[in-house]
């Protein structure tokens, strides 16, 4: 139990602790097939984040404040008795991932950001995205998880999933369906890219060697994590060739041994 809410929390392998972050709609699980070669040389934690999998979906959405949602995380650590780790995040993971190392930078050794956004810059855009996000909230509670799941899998953004074999692309659909509508719907309200804080200004302050991966194809978030770059004093920007968003589904063996390399790079 942590801050009141139950988590599921997995940990496999050995080493310096690695604290795996998935996307929306995502879970622990999609971390599931790097763990016998990550677990050779990490602590590897996997969570489902709150309002996604195992983990409880509150009914308010404040509870889902990205901040809130950092401290739990903070939380979970102090109770495994984990000073500091490495942070891998994936898109919403990754925006969690910046937000923690932002709040609690003591507690983190590397990290390692794919395909993610320090937030939005303006109140005027973070307006607009917070009504865009509700929009999708409500798409969600008037039509259900399987319809919104049909759309979101849709979106330009995992266009090159496409190219997926049916079997891969119906493994990420099972897995997104067996969410909580409820949890997703306030994920997007609570701690959706609109509703938090932009954490472009602390990226300065990021003094641990941070890995930025995102995929080719994916030309939104290969501009952002340039501009991340940019403003960060230890990072490595790499981008994927052939890849979209999800270079870890995509390209999963080469994504696998880039993040084992970074890593280990003492
Ligand atoms: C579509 C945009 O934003 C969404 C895209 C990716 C994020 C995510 O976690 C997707 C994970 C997945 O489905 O594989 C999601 C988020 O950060 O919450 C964003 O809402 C966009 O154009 O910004």
């Amino acid at each position: 139990m942590i801050n009141g809410i139950q988590y599921h929390v997995e940990r496999y392998g050995s080493g310096f602790p690695l604290v795996l972050l998935h996307g929306f709609t995502g879970a622990a699980s999609t971390w599931k097939p790097f763990c016998p070669v990550w677990g050779q040389h990490s602590e590897l934690v996997l969570l489902d984040l709150i309002g996604h999998g195992e983990t409880e979906s509150p009914g308010d959405m404040k509870r889902y404040d990205i901040k809130q949602a950092t401290n739990d995380l903070k939380v979970l650590l102090d109770q495994f008795g984990i000073e500091k780790v490495d942070l891998l995040g994936y898109s919403m993971g990754g925006r969690i991932a910046i937000a923690f190392a932002s709040l609690y930078p003591g507690r983190v050794r590397k990290l390692v950001l794919e395909s993610t956004t320090p937030g939005l810059k303006t109140p005027e855009e973070r307006q607009a995205r917070i009504i865009q996000d509700e929009k999708l909230a409500v798409k969600m509670e008037e039509e259900g998880i399987e319809k919104f799941i049909d759309f979101w899998q849709s979106i330009p953004l995992f266009q090159s999933q496409q190219n997926l074999p049916e079997k891969v692309r119906e493994q990420i659909r099972s897995q997104r369906l067996k969410n909580d509508p409820v949890g997703l719907a306030n994920s997007l309200r609570g701690m959706g890219t609109g509703k938090q804080p932009s954490w472009w200004d602390a990226l300065v302050n990021f003094d641990f060697d941070t890995l930025l991966i995102t995929g080719e194809l994916d030309d939104k978030f290969c501009e952002i994590a340039a501009d991340m770059a940019a403003k960060l004093p230890k990072s490595t920007n790499l981008t994927i060739n052939g890849c979209g968003h999800a270079i870890h589904v995509e390209e999963q063996q080469k994504f696998g041994t880039i993040v084992s390399e970074f890593l280990l790079n003492t």
